[in-house]
């Protein structure tokens, strides 16, 4: 065996070539092997095996800096970094995470999770290491996905500038999580497919500059000339004419031609893209047909690449779908638009059965709200599906051109709450408080399945910006008798009691009512409300409670600050009420990698932590 030999970084340069073959084919079988139990993210990783390998043989970890753009192909960085061991708990709460942790390793030195960050961080790196006089290789990695993200733009735009080496590897195969959208992913397509630009731009420059002085000046003018012709001469102009070297396409899944690839960029000083074509899933039959569904995997059978847990209640997003589905036949004004999650949002539907009124606008988040903004104006209705943790990016849009003009803008916010083995770069815990804080801005959370459907509908007549969050996993189908209208900024009570009352929002009503069961077998009677509106709050059923009970719980899956509880509260103080109130969020602070209900426990805001906060604090009265 030869990945036996590797204990860590820079083992790999001690192989002889002849076993390199060898060292590729055993990272896959451990990577299928190992994530077909754990989950994970497996096709991106299959991809990259060689690619990983050229990069560990062509520099000296950790001197060298390799930045993993997104980080979930990171596996074999992972494996030939010493931590093989760590894959026993890859994604589990303690274990080691799917993504790059600079706590995890030396080797890693900049945490990702978020698409389109690592052409910055890589030159913020290369600027630190040209003032500090040092002198080691700056890598960003970045797949054709993320690179339809705009701070991959801006981050080349500022690069174009340098005049010390940095390399950029675009590592394309022709997918992001779904299909590949766009411009920047046609052109990758033609630089990729076209055979005259293949090598050419090597073979016909290098032929050139042999030319004794005509040569160079030959060259030159090819890049100077602004016709079109010089893209049969030059692949990779859009990069040149930016002032990034280009060098490509290369075989991502030859490791010699990488290596001696890289080891020449490495001489140039400046700004270098390295394209190098892969294919995702390669070496595993299921994920090479079935990209996008081992993008992100949950345990499969090794044999036919079928999940182990096909029994499952429909998802909170295959609700969504459901309702978008039939919204589309009845709505005409309504499109949908994703930022590159066509599948994980659900709007895949949406998109088969009204491809014209469907956006996905690649990984830009930024660009999906302000592109919707601009839908809204024009009299459409669009529903922005995007998960709560990718929508913190677009803030500014959110705020600037959807809510101060007041527009009409549905925000679908998956994943909102803990996500779980993605971790803290991906936890949907801060979009109460960061969407709650902008003016105009109304924010829903259904109880159940049928409510989401419901909110759906109302989100769609209402009129101004309007968010619904709801987490990721089953959908709850208990409560299916509570199903008043909704009314806008209106609670639902779901029991009246007295004495404790609990107000939960969204997915917490599920563990509120599991709670109150408890409280009512231990003889304290609660009611329990469904708060539906964390913005506006339902301040007549705030008072009213307040006047019937001696404690009042507020329940949310969000932090504590800026999120319901601290509003109900906020509102008692300012009037005048003495009320007793206990808060339960989400402590604020990030939540790291693993299952929901370990962290739910870890976070206090499990049925057993709520129970017991709730006991003390009534004793304590
Ligand atoms: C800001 C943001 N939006 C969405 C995502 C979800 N996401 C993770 S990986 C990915 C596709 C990335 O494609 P690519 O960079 O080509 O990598 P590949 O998986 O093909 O190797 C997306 C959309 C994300 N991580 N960050
Ligand atoms: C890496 C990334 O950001 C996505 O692949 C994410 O892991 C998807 O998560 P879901 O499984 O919740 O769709
Ligand atoms: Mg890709």
């Amino acid at each position: 065996m030869v990945l036996e030999k590797i204990n860590c970084a820079n083992d790999i340069k001690k192989l002889e070539k002849d076993e390199l073959p060898a060292l590729a084919e055993e990272i896959r079988e451990f990577l299928i092997h190992k994530i077909s139990v754990s989950g994970g993210h497996l096709a991106s990783n299959l991809g990259v095996v060689e690619l990983t390998m050229a990069l560990h043989l062509a520099f000296d970890l950790p001197e060298d800096k390799i930045i993993w753009d997104v980080g979930h192909q990171s596996y074999t960085h992972k494996l030939l970094t010493g931590r093989k061991d760590g894959f026993d708990q890859l994604r589990k709460y303690g274990g080691m995470s799917g993504f790059p942790k600079t706590k995890e390793s030396p080797c890693d030195v900049f945490n990702t999770g978020h698409s389109s960050t690592s052409i910055s961080a890589g030159l913020g790196y290369a600027r630190a290491r040209d003032i500090q006089g040092k002198d080691y290789s700056v890598i960003s990695v970045i797949g054709d996905g993320s690179l339809t993200g705009g701070m991959a733009y801006e981050a080349l735009n500022n690069a174009s500038q340098l005049k010390s080496n940095f390399i950029i590897v675009l590592n394309d195969n022709n997918m992001s999580i779904s299909e590949n959208v766009g411009g920047m992913s046609t052109y990758l397509g033609e630089l990729r497919t076209n055979d005259v630009y293949t090598g050419l731009k090597t073979g016909v420059t290098n032929a050139l500059t042999k030319v004794p002085v005509y040569g160079d000046r030959i060259v030159k003018r090819i890049r100077k000339t602004k016709s079109g012709i010089k893209q049969l001469f030059i692949p990779g102009m859009l990069f040149e004419e930016m002032g990034i070297t280009y060098l490509g396409p290369v075989d991502g899944h030859n490791v010699a031609q990488m290596v001696k690839t890289f080891r020449e960029a490495s001489k140039l000083n400046e700004a270098v893209l390295v394209h190098v074509i892969t294919k995702k899933g390669k070496g595993y039959a299921p994920a090479e047909r079935h990209p996008a569904r081992f993008h992100g995997a949950e345990p499969f059978e090794i044999e036919t690449g079928i999940p182990k847990n096909t029994k499952k209640k429909p998802s909170y997003t295959d609700i969504f779908s459901t309702v978008m589905r039939k919204m589309g036949d009845r709505e005409k004004d309504v499109v949908a638009v994703t930022a590159a999650m066509p599948d994980g949002t659900g709007l895949k539907r949406f998109r088969n059965m009204f491809p014209e009124r469907f956006f996905d606008v690649g990984i830009a988040e930024e660009h999906a709200v302000t592109f919707a903004a601009g839908l809204a104006a024009a009299g459409l209705i669009p529903v922005v599906a995007v998960y709560s943790s990718f929508l913190q990016r677009a803030y500014d849009q959110v705020l600037h051109d959807v809510c101060i003009q007041n527009l009409h803008v549905i925000f679908a916010v998956d994943r909102a709450g803990l996500v779980g083995s993605d971790g803290e770069t991906h936890q949907g815990i801060f979009d109460l408080s960061y969407l709650s804080s902008i003016p105009n801005m109304c924010i829903m959370a259904p109880k159940n399945k049928w409510e989401l459907s419901d909110m759906m509908k109302f989100a769609v007549k209402y009129s101004g910006p309007v968010a619904l969050r709801y987490p990721r996993g089953e959908a709850y189908d208990g409560l299916k008798e509570f199903r008043a209208p909704v009314a806008y900024g209106r609670g639902e009570v779901i029991y009246d009691e007295s004495e404790i009352a609990i107000l939960a929002v969204g997915s917490m009503v599920r563990t509120a009512e599991e709670v109150r069961q408890q409280l009512k077998e231990m003889g304290y009677a609660c009611s329990l409300i469904n708060a539906r509106f964390v913005k506006p709050i339902d301040e007549e059923l705030i008072l009213e409670i307040e006047r019937d009970h001696c404690l009042i719980v507020t329940l949310e899956e969000n932090v504590k600050s800026g999120g319901f509880g601290e509003k109900v509260l906020d509102y008692l103080n300012q009037a005048g009420s003495h009320a007793k109130v206990l808060n339960i969020a989400l402590p604020d602070d990030y939540v790291e990698h693993g299952n929901v209900d370990v962290l739910k426990q870890e976070v206090g805001i499990d049925a057993g932590s709520v129970l017991k906060k709730i006991v003390a604090a009534y004793i304590g009265l």
